[in-house]
């Protein structure tokens, strides 16, 4: 990599050192640590050691549109390299999560149709009264709500892919009657494949957003509150809540930005850390080699105080009417963005709402006294964001 105006930088990766070959940075292999998930502010790339591996990060939000939405920049390593000779190997197979090229492109042009759809919400309030159920029974007492949102999240995502009833949403159905539509005809193991990435990547993401949800509105009682009055105030009968669709969901736009705080805070994905340079990437002065391992740092966009003054803390008004809605230099990028954004981001985020709103109705919630969340969400990276020890304790509402 050559550039004019050598400026010195530090080795530990705070920024590019103009003039340098860059693959020293990039393949080099220091002493493993944690991710660095910091940020700093004057640095245009940096390098993040992440899951093992030391990846280039580019932070200037002028190349942000072209480097996570340029088409064919990367291919995507993981899981499939990551998991060769594993049983998992098996499991994921060429879906859409573990492939690349022509294999990902097919498999995304087969889902899309059932994930454009509006979705119904029946199935949400079903598994959210399995849920209920639970909290009940365990009436006051502190529960590790991951675990029990997790059953609720895989059930509701086997329901889409299996028995929605409304067949356009219904992936198992749009797969197998894609010969009709597209006319492109599925072997079994593409169908599996499709169906077995969909459950891994929508089921424990969605999980922990909705217990990083809970978990902000725990410590932030009052936001807690904000969102219930708006739910009553938009409620008319008891059993209002039993029918979602848009519209009703748009009498909430005050737990929307609760929600989309709590996803800038707390991304579930911090660093997409499975790309690799197609070819050679050149921004500004410098150009990154074809090869080099790249990362999308979802953390450090949403923690930049040029987008979000005073990141750190947790403001849901952030969100409120007065943001301008187009985000031109895509600050807000929990489903990431460009040709891999999430293909379940509108289904993920209703299911959230949904559930949000039915939990605020029917229940408080706090932090037991001696949780370690109360000066801040404490979590782990595997590589979904988690958090660590969540217990909470609901109290059912007279409604
Ligand atoms: C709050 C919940 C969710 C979050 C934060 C989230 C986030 C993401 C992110 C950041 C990516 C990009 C990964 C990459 O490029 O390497 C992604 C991809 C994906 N997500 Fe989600 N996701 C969520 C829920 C879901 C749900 C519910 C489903 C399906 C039911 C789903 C299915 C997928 C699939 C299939 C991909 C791969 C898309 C592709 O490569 O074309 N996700 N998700």
């Amino acid at each position: 990599m050559h550039a004019a105006n050598p400026t010195r930088h530090d080795v530990a990766g705070t920024a590019l050192e103009a003039g340098a070959v860059y693959h020293r940075y990039v393949t080099h292999d220091p002493t493993p640590q944690t991710a660095h998930l910091t940020v700093n502010p004057s640095s245009t790339a940096r390098q993040v050691f992440y899951s093992g591996k030391w990846l280039v990060y580019i932070r200037d939000p002028n190349y942000r549109r072209q480097y996570f939405c340029q088409r064919d920049l990367f291919d995507r390593q993981l899981p499939n390299s990551a998991l060769n000779g594993s049983p998992l190997r098996g499991f994921f197979g060429d879906g859409v999560l573990s492939s690349h090229g022509e294999a990902w492109r097919r498999q995304r042009r087969l889902l899309a149709p059932s994930f454009r759809r509006t979705f119904p919400a029946e199935a949400t309030v079903r598994c959210s009264r399995r849920l209920f159920d639970v909290l009940d029974h365990h009436a006051s007492v502190p529960v590790d709500v991951l675990h029990y949102l997790k059953n609720l999240l895989a059930d509701a995502v086997a329901v889409k892919a299996t028995q929605s009833v409304d067949s356009g949403s219904n992936i198992i159905a749009s797969l197998v009657g894609s010969p009709r539509t597209t006319g492109e005809h599925l072997s079994p193991k593409e169908i599996r494949d499709a169906v077995n990435n969909i459950l891994f990547a929508g089921h424990d993401t969605t999980a922990n957003a909705l217990a990083f949800l809970l978990c902000h509105t725990a410590i932030h009682q009052s936001v807690q509150t904000q969102a219930r009055d708006e739910v009553l105030a938009a409620t008319r009968t008891a059993e209002d809540w039993d029918q979602f669709d848009e519209a009703r969901l748009a009498e909430l736009p005050y737990g929307y930005s609760v929600i989309k705080e709590s996803l800038r805070h707390e991304p579930i994905l911090s660093v997409l850390s499975n790309r690799r340079l197609l070819r050679d990437y050149s921004f500004g002065p410098y150009t990154i080699p074809a090869g080099s391992k790249m990362g999308l740092h979802i953390y450090d966009v949403h923690h930049n105080p040029a987008h979000y003054d005073d990141p750190l803390a947790f403001r849901p008004e952030r969100f409120g009417k007065d943001r301008p809605s187009s985000d031109s230099q895509l600050t807000w990028i929990p489903f990431a963005a460009g040709p891999h954004q999430c293909i379940g981001i509108h289904f993920a985020l209703r299911k959230v709402r949904v559930v949000f709103a039915l939990l605020l109705y029917h229940y408080e919630w706090e932090l037991p006294h001696d949780s370690i969340h109360f000066q801040g969400l404490k979590t782990v990276l595997s590589p979904v964001a988690s958090a660590r020890d969540l217990r909470v304790r609901f109290r059912r509402r007279d409604v």
